[in-house]
């Protein structure tokens, strides 16, 4: 007999643990140059304190703050200046008291300093200068390790690794990182009715748009790619999906999925002998969705429909194959929100409805002018420029501007 969908929450939880359970992905060293987007296999810490040494923020004078006591532009108090210190110099002696130190922002302090003036507060005298200000102890001063302290964590394991936490691991001095192999997912569209891209066009077909989606989507997210598309015949879908699970960590299908006379991905992933993780999700869009295991690899059969494919790739393929690829999984999950409605949508939804939609600054567009037939599962185009889904739960009735709905963005 034929199984209930499985609800979203627990279709979400059956493929994480699933990813969960797999072995990591090894581990890689890579140059800081190429590590951007890759996941950190080890925790990363600060090796030192950073920055290094006290250090001047301005163009100025590096003073001891007693020194200082009592100037002003009408009581100037005026000192020697016996060092002169730019970026790079390391100070070769202590600051005497009752002595300035002309110093250049970025310079380290010398010993006994505690303090730095603008040189706009003084005369900016050479052999001697005119203090205009007095100052407290560590005015003006960047403290050793006031931007990151030596052993203190900047990547946890499993992070992305973004641009700022490549400026901070290379000013640390790391010149490369370890990180996890990047994993390969075979992408398979299936359907007697596609053409590849740059095929003329024939009565009846239409050309691949979900393997390109999909392929596009994964890139995006750091993973490689093998892209195939082939007919409805399931020895040719075994085969391929055969060929795609020696070659690559996780396979996704489209199309296929349902009840008609062609659909026959169920049956093969029996054949290819799959565990299945669920059959089919109870949702709008993309319900016939399976995952499945097969030989220690993940396979995610998306429906045929592009945004159908395009929303269960997002709530489910893409959560468990980043967790996969080695993310912590608070990072591959879909970050949840309120926001309000801008625009509003005509059906009422029986069961849990995931529409796309733009989000920006706690407010929500759903795109279509509030058209349904721009939500089909069919159309694709309303799902350019979309960054979440609104979820309508079970049971809601048309929405309206002004009401408040569940957002579910992406994830990067
Ligand atoms: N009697 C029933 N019919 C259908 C049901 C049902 O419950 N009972 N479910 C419907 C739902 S919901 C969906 S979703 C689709 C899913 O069908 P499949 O996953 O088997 O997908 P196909 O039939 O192969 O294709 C559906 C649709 O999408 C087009 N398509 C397929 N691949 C691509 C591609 N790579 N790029 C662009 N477009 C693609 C295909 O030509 C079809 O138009 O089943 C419903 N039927
Ligand atoms: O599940 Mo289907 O995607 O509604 O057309």
């Amino acid at each position: 007999m034929k199984q209930p969908f499985c609800a979203p929450a627990a279709a979400l939880r059956r493929v994480l643990d699933a990813a969960a359970a797999l072995p990591r992905p090894a581990v890689e060293a890579l140059p800081l140059e190429k590590a951007c987007g890759r996941i950190a296999a080890k925790a990363l810490c600060a090796r030192m304190d950073q920055p290094p040494f006290d250090r001047s923020p301005l163009d100025g004078y590096a003073l001891h703050s007693a020194d200082t006591a009592g100037a002003s532009r009408e009581t100037p108090v005026t000192l020697p200046v016996t060092m002169k210190l730019y970026a790079g110099d390391a100070p070769a002696a202590a600051l005497p008291v009752g002595c300035a130190a002309r110093i250049m922002t970025g310079a380290p302090l010398p010993e006994g300093a505690d303090c730095v003036l603008m040189q706009e507060l003084t005369d900016s005298g050479e052999e001697t200068v005119q203090l205009y200000s007095s100052l407290k102890p560590q005015q003006n001063v960047v403290l050793r390790g006031g931007d990151i302290a030596a052993g203190a964590i900047i990547a946890a394991e499993g992070t992305p690794l973004t641009p700022a936490h490549l400026g901070v691991l290379a000013g640390q001095g790391y010149a490369e990182v370890p990180v996890c192999r990047t994993l390969t997912v075979g992408i398979l569209s299936t359907g007697s009715e596609l053409l590849a891209p740059g095929e003329p066009w024939a009565p009846g077909k239409i050309y691949d748009a979900n393997g390109i989606q999909n392929a596009a989507r994964l890139g995006q997210l750091g993973f490689a790619v093998q892209r195939r598309h082939c007919s409805d015949d399931p020895e040719v879908i075994a085969c391929q999906l055969r060929e795609l699970l020696t070659g690559c960590d996780a396979v996704i299908t489209s199309g296929g999925v349902s009840v008609g006379q062609k659909d026959y991905l169920p049956a093969v992933l029996e054949q290819l002998g799959a565990q299945m993780l669920f059959a089919g999700v109870a949702q709008k869009p993309g319900s016939p969705m399976l995952a499945a295991e097969i030989a220690g690899k993940l396979v995610f059969c998306l429906s045929g429909n592009p945004f159908a494919a395009a929303a269960t790739l997002e709530q489910y393929a893409i959560p468990a194959l980043l967790r996969a690829a080695g993310r912590r999984e608070g990072s591959c999950i879909l970050p949840r929100t309120t926001c309000t409605l801008t625009t509003g949508f005509s059906k009422s939804s029986k069961g849990d409805r995931y529409l796309r939609a733009k989000a920006a600054g706690g407010s929500v567009t759903i795109p279509g002018e509030g058209s349904a037939e721009a939500h089909s599962s069919g159309s694709l185009s309303a799902m350019i420029g979309c960054n979440c889904l609104v979820k309508l739960p079970a049971g809601s009735g048309p929405v309206a501007p002004g009401e408040e709905v569940e957002v579910l963005y992406f994830v990067y």
